[in-house]
């Protein structure tokens, strides 16, 4: 493998809304991939911020096209002083995610916001962008992506889970990597969490309070998601459409709320691994802060539990992205079938240079 070093940012816009995660790297291969995390920041949105990224699910037409523009002008903007606040003078290239606002594989589509040309016109920095509709186009589930980067990045652990809006976990099987969404995670704790006037449930401490209700558990469990065959991935159409309507029927405290969704979250992660001292599972994403909920993660699994720096937890799925970008930049594959169940290997993602 010819060693190309590259500068990058990688940045995301997760499901939860906490922010958006930008990572500044550098990459190299050479007989491996390798990283560096040079500088990161999560820039919180502001309340109008999210109001509208949280409303695009609701809006249609002129109204979807405009946000979409709005948003990538403000990435534009951001990543412009991001660039400018650190004195970034080496960047080859921006990857970024933009921000998902429907996503529904089986019915062909899918939905990234941040328009990839406005980031490329203000930074002036070549933007790789749209990482996930080509794999729906070739009948993939267009998600998680980032299972290549835990093959070429984190092929020392066994499972790699990340916790964020929702759970998915990675691992080898039959010398292949297979990945897919888990169930909801803080998209649907922090919802609850916020009409307490809350961002999130800190380590857990509201849900550890609460009792579980084990009608609400069972029925949760029980949905056909948890059984379907892979691959498989889950949007923010199941949390409307299935998730909170079941939630809600119950009429509970928030803290019994919280507590039935943990253990819902836990026992249906342990069912995806093997209960087993000798492997090693790899957690990212904001949910390993969560002292709670890992606690009752090891309740159900002898798997060993390794969270890691809090540069990872946080900025891995950025820096995945900008895995993704430069894949793309090297027209190598950057999205499996054997992860998302596409027709083939291939290269996604669309450049914008100017
Ligand atoms: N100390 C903590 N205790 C409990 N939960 C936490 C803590 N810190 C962060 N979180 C949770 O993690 C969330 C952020 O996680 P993360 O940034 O991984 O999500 P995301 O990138 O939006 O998700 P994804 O892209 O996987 O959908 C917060 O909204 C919060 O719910
Ligand atoms: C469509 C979409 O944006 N999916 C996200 C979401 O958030 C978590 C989970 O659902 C995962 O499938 C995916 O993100 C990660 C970064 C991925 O593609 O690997």
């Amino acid at each position: 493998m010819k060693n190309k070093t590259k500068y990058c940012l990688g940045v995301m816009s997760g499901t939860s809304l906490d922010g958006l995660d930008i990572a500044y790297l550098k990459i190299d291969s050479q007989t491996s991939y390798q990283f560096e995390i040079l500088k990161a920041v999560t820039i919180p949105y502001n309340p109008d911020w999210k109001n509208m990224l949280k409303n695009g699910f609701h809006i249609s037409g002129e109204a979807l096209t405009k946000l979409d523009a709005d948003y990538g002008i403000y990435l534009g903007n951001t990543l412009k002083k991001f660039i400018t606040e650190n004195n970034i003078e080496n960047l080859d290239f921006i990857a970024s995610h933009g921000h998902t606002i429907y996503h529904n594989p089986s019915d062909n589509y899918t939905l990234q916001i941040g328009n990839g040309p406005y980031i490329n016109t203000i930074t002036g920095i070549k933007t790789i962008c749209d990482f996930r509709t080509q794999d729906v186009a070739l009948g993939g589930q267009g998600a998680p992506l980032v299972p290549i980067g835990d093959a070429l990045l984190f092929s020392e652990y066994d499972y790699c889970l990340n916790l964020g809006g929702f759970s998915n976990i990675s691992m080898n099987k039959n010398n292949q990597r297979i990945a897919f969404d888990i169930c909801p995670v803080n998209i649907v704790m922090n919802h609850y969490v916020n009409s307490l006037d809350l961002e999130y449930d800190e380590n857990g401490e509201i849900a550890s309070k609460g009792n579980i209700d084990t009608t609400l558990l069972n029925e949760l469990n029980s949905l056909p998601f948890y059984n379907d065959s892979k691959p498989k991935s889950l949007g923010y159409e199941f949390i409307l459409e299935t998730i909170f309507p079941i939630i809600n029927k119950y009429n509970l405290e928030i803290k019994d709320i919280l507590r039935t969704f943990v253990e819902h979250i836990a026992q249906q992660i342990a069912k995806k691994i093997a209960s087993d001292s000798s492997k090693r599972m790899l957690i990212t994403g904001g949910g390993a802060f969560n002292i709670f909920l890992i606690e009752r993660l090891k309740e159900f699994t002898k798997t060993e539990l390794i969270i890691p720096e809090n540069s990872i937890i946080d900025y891995k799925e950025a820096l995945v992205f900008a895995l993704l970008g430069y894949l793309k930049d090297e027209e190598k594959n950057n999205c499996l079938k054997s992860v998302t169940g596409a027709s083939k290997d291939h290269s996604s993602g669309i450049i914008y240079t100017s």
